[in-house]
């Protein structure tokens, strides 16, 4: 299993006449608490309280050690808290003024009376509010809460956790304010009818963790009826960042997309998106594979986009399981569940396969069961090499877009974004586990953008010269 990066504090009261602190750091290791700091909180003649915080591997785990360290005589366990829900109390994000109210006359400006003058100038031309509102630098980050990471479907207000992190991240990378919304409806046609509703506020939409195929139509829809970019982050984010990684890693493997077997897994969002990249980009043997086995063309399917991508995928028809059509394939690529393929599974891929196992917040397979039987490793993980997520795609392109006021975001500024990607690592720098540019890379936003505005211009949907 992929390791963990849950950390407990615990806030303990010991009595120094009783116990050692390295009988409790022993106790603590046996129980395979792995401490990673110590907080003095306050030092008495007697007795000490301290917080120390612990790696641990999961929620069972975190009670062993707690139930172990009370077992102790001389130390009680005080209190615990999650590093993780300290971090989000009070929610991660907040709205601030840009300029203070000091005065009545400021007052007025910003309020009315004076603000009125504004708005009427806005209804006169509605194209001002891209200069005398925050339109020009606010996207909406919307979810129905569907298909949030790989948890599946939850409740709207608990995909808000993820839409603030998502909202942080555009805020941190590319300065853009995003506005989390999570929908309490699963309709497609009132969520297409919301979200036409809200669209006057906003620059652009980031549609977010929503389930296939509906969120195939509400992203159709909205790119037709609205004149600002709509952009559903699971695919086209996922899949730009996918290309970017796939570029750069037969560039290691020394073999062309056009030759290799890759196979898809999880024919949903990000899966179908990725197809469509990879075959636009010139592969010709991709095999999807669902919950059923592959994708092909001896069966028929509800779902329209399986019997667009069984008529478009799997050249030689294969059916059957993942773990029989995994057989000789150069790549592989899940965007599904956890834990899904197999060690034996890896080891029947061709010479210098290539595993991209992005199931968030588990991937298919973790690195350490796979990495000893391929050439490249990649997951959706901030803790392990070669993280290919979409928060390397949505900041850059979105500022682009938003810059060049671009009307939508279409198949050449999604490939110029993947080169954009790929090329920020050089060729000296690209090994095994370096395909894809680091979060942290202050190249990738940049880049992006600038291919995207090209892009854009190249194909006559920027707006603003
Ligand atoms: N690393 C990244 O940047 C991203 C990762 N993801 C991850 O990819 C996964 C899918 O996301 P979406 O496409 O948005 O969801 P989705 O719900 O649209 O599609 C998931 C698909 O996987 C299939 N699936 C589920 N369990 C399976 C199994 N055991 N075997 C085969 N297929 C299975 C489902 O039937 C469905 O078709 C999630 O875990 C998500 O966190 C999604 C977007 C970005
Ligand atoms: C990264 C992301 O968007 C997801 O896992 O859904
Ligand atoms: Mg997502």
């Amino acid at each position: 299993m992929a390791r963990s990066n849950m950390h407990a504090i615990l806030r303990l009261e010991i009595n120094k006449q009783l116990i050692t602190f390295g009988e409790i750091a022993t106790c603590i290791s046996n129980s395979s608490g792995d401490m990673v700091a110590i907080d003095v909180i306050k030092e008495g003649q007697e007795m000490t309280v301290r917080d120390i915080t612990i790696r641990v591997g999961n929620e069972m785990e975190q009670e062993k050690i707690v139930n172990s360290i009370n077992a102790l005589n001389g130390v009680s366990v005080k209190h615990v808290s999650d590093r993780t829900f300290l971090v989000h109390l009070g929610g991660k994000i907040e709205i601030k003024s840009k300029i203070s109210i000091d005065n009545r006359e400021q007052l007025s400006q910003v309020y009315t009376p004076e603000v009125a003058r504004v708005s009427q100038a806005i209804d006169k031309n509605p194209l001002l509010a891209y200069n005398l509102t925050i339109k020009n630098n606010a996207v909406a980050v919307i979810s129905d809460g569907t298909a949030v990471l790989g948890l599946g479907k939850i409740k709207p207000e608990a995909a808000m956790p993820v839409m603030e992190g998502k909202a942080m991240l555009f805020k941190q990378f590319a300065n853009i304010n995003a506005y989390p919304l999570c929908l309490n409806t699963t309709d497609t046609e009132e969520i297409i009818m919301i979200i036409k509703a809200l669209s006057p506020t906003f620059g652009g939409i980031n549609l977010e963790d929503i389930a296939s195929p509906q969120c195939f139509e509400i992203e159709d829809r909205l790119k037709k009826e609205l004149d600002i970019p709509v952009f559903h982050d699971d695919q086209h984010g996922t899949a730009i960042v996918v290309l970017a990684g796939i570029f750069n890693a037969l560039k290691i493997t020394k073999k062309n997309i056009e030759d290799c077997k890759i196979v898809v897994c999880g024919i949903g969002a990000a899966g179908i998106a990725i197809t469509k990249m990879l075959l636009n980009a010139g592969a010709k043997n991709v095999v999807g594979v669902d919950r059923n086995g592959a994708i092909n063309r001896d069966e028929t399917y509800e779902n329209k986009m399986w019997d667009w991508y069984s008529n478009n995928t799997n050249p030689t028809n294969e059916q059957g399981p993942l773990s029989s059509v995994i057989e000789n394939a150069d790549i592989f690529i899940g965007v599904s569940a956890a834990g899904i393929l197999k060690v034996e599974d890896v080891k029947k891929m061709a010479d210098q396969a290539i595993v991209f196992a992005l199931a968030n917040p588990n991937p298919e397979i973790s690195p350490e069961d796979a990495s000893p039987y391929v050439k490249i490793m990649a997951t959706g993980r901030s803790d392990y090499p070669n993280q290919v997520n979409n928060v390397l795609c949505f900041p850059g392109i979105f500022r682009g877009v938003l810059d060049c006021r671009a009307s939508t975001i279409n198949e050449e500024m999604k490939l110029a974004a993947a080169k954009a990607i790929a090329s920020t690592i050089g060729d000296d720098e690209l090994n095994e586990d370096y395909i894809i540019p680091g979060v942290f890379n202050d190249q990738v936003v940049p880049k992006i953008k600038e291919a995207v505005i090209k892009a854009a211009h190249e194909t006559g949907v920027a707006k603003k010269i």
